[in-house]
């Protein structure tokens, strides 16, 4: 039977009920046959047959959660995610792994829509890791989080098992094993950096506060929204009982935009750049190293001779390249983020290549390089697969990087000091230097 023929309930939306959250539960791997069995109507139950649906040739079937012999609804939920079903007898299978819980903060936002659809697809946690989304909106963005929900549920991804749509990051992140935090207020025409670092420090603050009080104590949390650094560290400032090791501000996709224009220059593909740092914070202050930087394995002074292009050329392309990208497309870089994003978690749930790093903005206390402790800064990581990094001890640093990535400590340093009253830290004071540094989509 074709999808379409299937009737979605058309009683008053669930989306819209009194509870600002929503809580879909699916299995989604059901055949067009059991689709048809077992769709039923809102609020019910339905007579149950013997289920069975094809997972993976080695995976069981699942086993809908029974009650008396009827298959139990949930009381909202919407579609295909009115499903409920024993997901534990799965997970004891060899090839699945017990379900994991993601949050996702901007969820019906331009980045958001990218990576939902690959975290559902097995892209970022691997093909036997079944996922939740929490996804966290306002009311704002309420009707189009339903929306997402549905493309979601349509998209038939057989290791989506829950999608949860809400407004209360204390509800959304209950028992979260990985926070993506996108949902930021874009800096308009005319403000200033400092009203930024405030309005989206208070998101941040209280999403801190949030994950402390609901998330797993060992959560993994990756700050996308600008500016990042900063909002990472008024998010671990505020939530005390996580590690500070777990916050992550993304600058992966400013690692990915160095090793495309290294590989441009030295005429090679991308995957010939390795050992790319990013040094710093993701703004027009970042520093792209291009000293410990090797193509097909030879440091990239020795490929690409032109020394003075490296020192300007190419570094600026890196730190303007959003900007570039927003006068093309009018809009910030999306797709590119989104898979910087799978990128970054990919590096700390698989080992680092031998020999090889990759680039995360992390906490700065006990760092190897005298960077000031108590900031978000990027910096060299290596990862053996669990979760966790380690950073690289044995990177050279010259007179031209220390100069540059002091620039971007000052910035950070200055950032740091504005948001005083939002990291416990006293009264804030803002002074953040006669040139208002940018933010890269910002020239
Ligand atoms: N670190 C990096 O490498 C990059 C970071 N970014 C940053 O990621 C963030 C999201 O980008 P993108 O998805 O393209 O942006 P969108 O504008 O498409 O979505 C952003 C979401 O932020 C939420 N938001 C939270 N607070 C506010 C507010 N006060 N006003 C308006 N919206 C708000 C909105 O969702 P809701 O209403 O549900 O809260 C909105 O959907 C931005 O801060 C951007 O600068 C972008 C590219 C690269
Ligand atoms: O400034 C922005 O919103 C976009 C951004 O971070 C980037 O492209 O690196």
């Amino acid at each position: 039977m074709a999808m379409a023929e299937l009737s979605t309930p058309k009683t008053t939306s669930p989306f819209l009920n009194s509870s600002s959250r929503l809580r879909l539960s699916s299995k989604l791997h059901l055949s067009n046959h059991f689709r048809h069995l077992l769709l039923p109507p809102l609020n019910t139950t339905t007579p149950n047959s013997k289920i069975s649906c094809s997972v993976s040739q080695n995976s069981q079937a699942p086993v809908a959660v029974q009650e008396n012999g009827l298959v139990k609804t949930k009381k909202e939920c919407y579609g295909v995610f009115c499903l409920t079903y024993d997901l534990k007898a799965e997970e004891e299978t060899r090839t699945w792994k017990k379900l994991i819980n993601i949050a996702v903060s901007g969820a019906a936002g331009m980045i958001s829509n990218h990576l939902l659809f690959k975290l559902a697809s097995g892209e970022v946690f691997g093909p036997d890791q079944p996922i939740a989304l929490k996804l966290l909106g306002s009311e704002r963005s309420i009707q189009a989080l339903e929306g997402v929900a549905m493309e979601l549920e349509d998209s038939l991804f057989p290791l989506l098992r829950e999608v949860d749509i809400g407004t209360d990051p204390n509800e959304v992140f209950q028992d979260v094993e990985w926070a993506i935090l996108i949902g930021a207020k874009p800096r308009g025409p005319g403000m200033e950096r400092a009203d930024l670092l405030d309005i989206n420090g208070q998101i941040f603050a209280e999403q801190g506060k949030a994950l402390n009080k609901a998330a797993s104590p060992n959560v993994k949390v990756l700050v996308v929204g600008n500016p990042c650094n900063t909002n990472a560290l008024i998010c671990l400032k505020n939530a005390p009982n996580i590690p500070a090791k777990n916050f992550h501000a993304l600058t992966r996709l400013d690692e990915n935009r160095a090793k495309c224009q290294l590989a441009l220059k030295a005429g090679v593909f991308y995957d010939k750049v390795s050992n790319m740092t990013i040094w710093g914070n993701h703004s027009t202050t970042q520093v792209p190293d291009f000293l410990n930087a090797r193509i097909n394995g030879l440091p990239v002074k020795e490929v690409i001779t032109d020394h003075k292009w490296l020192e300007e050329g190419f570094t600026e392309s890196v730190q303007k390249r959003g900007g570039l990208l927003i006068q093309k497309w009018g809009r910030s870089s999306a797709a590119s983020t989104a898979v910087s994003i799978v990128d970054a978690i990919k590096s700390l749930v698989t080992p680092t290549p031998e020999g090889d790093w990759f680039s995360s903005g992390v906490y700065t206390d006990g760092n190897p390089y005298g960077i000031e402790e108590g900031l978000v800064f990027s910096m060299p990581c290596r990862s053996k697969g669990d979760g966790d990094y380690e950073l690289v001890k044995d990177v050279e640093i010259d007179d031209y990087l220390r100069k540059r990535i002091a620039k971007s400590e000052a910035e950070l340093l200055a950032e740091k000091r504005c948001v005083a009253h939002l990291t416990g830290e006293g009264i804030a004071y803002c002074d953040l230097g006669p040139v208002d540094t940018m933010l890269p989509g910002e020239v």
